[in-house]
Parts: C-alpha cells; structure tokens; sequence
C-alpha cells in the first residue's frame, strides 16, 4: 500500500481539505509547518509544539550537512530519535539556504560549490549528493535539488534556470533509494506566467507524491506571486498535495488556501517572535511598545495557548524589554498556535462549504480596522 496516500475529505471552491498518510502517521491538510532549520524549533520543546497543534516539522540539509553532519545523524537515529519528534519530517534540499546563506562560489551543471557560514570551508552540493544527506537524515518528506533563481532574474535567466532544475529533478529521482520517503519536485519559473507554467508542466511530467511551488516568497510583491500560485495549481492534478514553500503571513496563507494550496512554511512566527511581536486577528502587536506594559489582557483573547492562558500582555511585555528568554519562547509558541488554529478553521470551514464566508471574516478583522 502507497505510505503516501492523499486522499481529498472535503471542498470548498478551490479550497479542500485532505488526508496526507505518511510513515510517522496521518496529518490533515491544508497545515503549517514550523520551522526546525538545525533540527530544533528554536525555544520550543517536541511536546509543546504536539500539544499545539504541530503535524510536520522542517528541516534543513544545509544547515545539518555542516553541522552536526548527516552521518552523525543517521549513526544516532535519525532525525526522529535525533530530535524527539516522532511526527512527520519535511527536509529542504539545501541549494536555497546555499543561495541564501552560504557564500555561493561556483552554481554549474554539476551542481553548488559553496563556502561555509560557519567556518568557510569549501562544500560542493549536487543532486545526488542532497538526495543522500536527506535519506541519512531520515525525514519523510525529501525536496529535490533545484536552483530558486534570486529575484528578479531575466526571463533568460529564469528559463535557462528552470531547465537546469528540470534535469536536478531527474538526478535528485534517479539518485533516491528508500520507498518510504516521499521526492517533492519543485516548479521554478519566477514571476513569468510563460516559463511558471512551463515549469509546472514539465515537472508534473514526472509522476510524485507531491509538489512544492518555488521560486515565490522570494521578494516579490504579492500582486506579483499570487497569479503564480493561482496558476500552478490550476495546472498541479488534484489529487496529489501542493506545498508553497516559504509562505507563512496569515493572509497569504488564507488566500492561498483558497487557491488549493495544501503546505505551508515560514520561519515568520517563530523569527517575529523571537523579536518581540505576537499574532492576533488585526494583525500583529509589538510588546516592545509601552502601551502594553499595563495591559492585563492575554495576547489575544480567546486563544487556548499557554502563553494567553496564563499570562498577560504586561508580563511578556516585560520579558521582552528584559530580554528573557521566556518572551520570545511564549511569543513563538503563541504565533505558532495562532496559525494552527487558523489552518484549523480553514479546514473546519471547508468541510462545511463555506472556506468563501471564513476568508471573508478574516480579512474583515484583518483588515477591517486599525489595532
Ligand atoms: C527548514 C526549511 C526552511 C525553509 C524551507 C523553504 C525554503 C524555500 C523558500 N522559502 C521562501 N521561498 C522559497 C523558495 C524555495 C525554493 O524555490 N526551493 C527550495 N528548495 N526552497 C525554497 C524549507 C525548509
């Protein structure tokens, strides 16, 4: 039996609701994924991130490649053992945080040569060579070896780039060895309808468990990425999960989960946390600003995390100013609960065909009135 079933319980419009079956257990969609780069959510504990809500955590080949190393993580377990989460595992490929964050030297038809952002050393990353990291470190779901072309880039750019991550594809499906990880390939193409499409189609040629919309989230104006969303997944088969890499804003992910998208990531919550913002319904409020110092009310009422549950505004306004470490812990846990709630109703509202009437009411609070 297939260990990655999708199975559709639900629609409304575009929207739906699905069933994604995996190794480490069955998670609903359309979900968010917090971000583990080392291999931790930063600040939060495996059981807290369980209690609220958390199905998939991601991880990073870049980042575990240079340290602790892919051998040291599969000779202990790999990542489930490694990091104490027994739920699904997502890995990227690494050549996005080698664009992002390593010191790029050479990108050919082999593949990557970077420096190290930790000590400077020379690494060289191919398809093959990424698809081996993520089957060491054991995740679930695999993303193929692509480029995601920097923005903007030249339709040439972007075409002779697309290309390139077309035959990355091919290497990254030859290269994989275990059946019970699932290979996402990546649809490049930018901004460009043309090439956006070509992409997509190109890459539906190869039969997958899924596929990730790249390339978006990048710097572009969101007039610019949403018809490219629209677009893949009017093109991407229904039947097989769609995950927009690298979207995380609670609008963009209502919006997008009204245009069939089923994955979501975004380092946003936990990192706005970390410096001192939190998630509500109107948007965002910042406790570093004094007005909150006296305000005894929860970040925000009516949520059920621990951090509204128990403490007020006041406090974590101070934490914040003190620089605890427990304010930035609270705010990302409260971020990350906010958004698992919002994926919940979502889902919730899809199942009773009204996702149009819940996308409506969000944007009304979201939108609707200054904080
Ligand atoms: C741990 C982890 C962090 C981040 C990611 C997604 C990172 C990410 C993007 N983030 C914003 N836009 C993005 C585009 C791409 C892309 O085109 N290709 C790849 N491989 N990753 C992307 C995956 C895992």
């Amino acid at each position: 039996m297939d260990p990655f079933r999708f199975t559709i319980q639900a629609r409304s419009g575009r929207a739906r609701v699905g069933l994604l079956t995996t190794p480490h257990g069955r998670v609903e969609t359309p979900l968010f994924m917090p971000v583990g780069t080392q291999g931790s959510v930063k600040g939060l504990l495996p059981k807290d991130l369980k209690a609220i809500g958390s199905q998939v955590l991601l991880a990073n080949t870049y980042h575990l490649l240079l340290r602790p190393g892919p051998e040291r993580v599969q000779a202990l377990g790999g990542l489930h053992r490694f990091a104490g989460w027994d739920g699904p595992w997502l890995t990227d490929s690494g050549g996005f945080q080698v664009m992002s964050l390593g010191h790029l030297r050479r990108i050919d038809e082999e593949g990557v040569v970077f420096q190290s952002h930790l000590d400077g050393s020379l690494i060289r990353l191919t398809p093959e060579r990424s698809i081996a990291i993520q089957e060491a470190l054991g995740a679930d779901f695999i993303m193929a070896f692509d480029e995601c072309p920097p923005y903007p880039s030249s339709p040439e750019y972007l075409k002779a780039s697309l290309e390139r991550t077309l035959r990355w594809l091919e290497r990254s499906l030859k290269a994989k060895t275990r059946p019970d990880q699932a290979l996402f390939g990546i649809a490049q193409g930018g901004t460009d309808a043309g090439l956006r499409a070509l992409s997509t189609r190109e890459t539906l040629r190869f039969d997958l468990p899924g596929y990730a919309i790249g390339g978006l989230a990048v710097g572009e104006t969101k007039e610019e990425m949403f018809p490219m969303v629209a677009l893949s997944t009017e093109i991407l088969p229904e039947a097989k999960p769609r995950y927009l890499m690298g979207v995380g804003h609670p609008e963009d992910l209502v919006a997008a989960m009204g245009l069939g998208v089923d994955l979501f990531d975004s380092v946003y919550p936990t990192r706005t946390g970390r410096f001192g913002s939190a998630l509500v319904p109107e948007g965002r409020i910042n406790l570093k600003n004094a007005q909150y110092l006296e305000d005894k009310r929860p970040l925000e009422e009516g949520c059920d995390c621990y951090a509204c549950q128990t403490f007020s505004r006041a406090y974590i306004a101070h934490l914040v100013r003190a620089e605890e470490m427990l304010g930035g812990i609270l705010l990302s846990l409260h971020n990350l609960r906010f958004l698992h709630r919002l994926t919940e109703r979502a889902r919730e509202a899809i199942r009773q065909g009204s996702y149009g009437a819940f996308a409506r009411e969000f944007a009304e609070r979201r939108f609707g009135k200054e904080i």
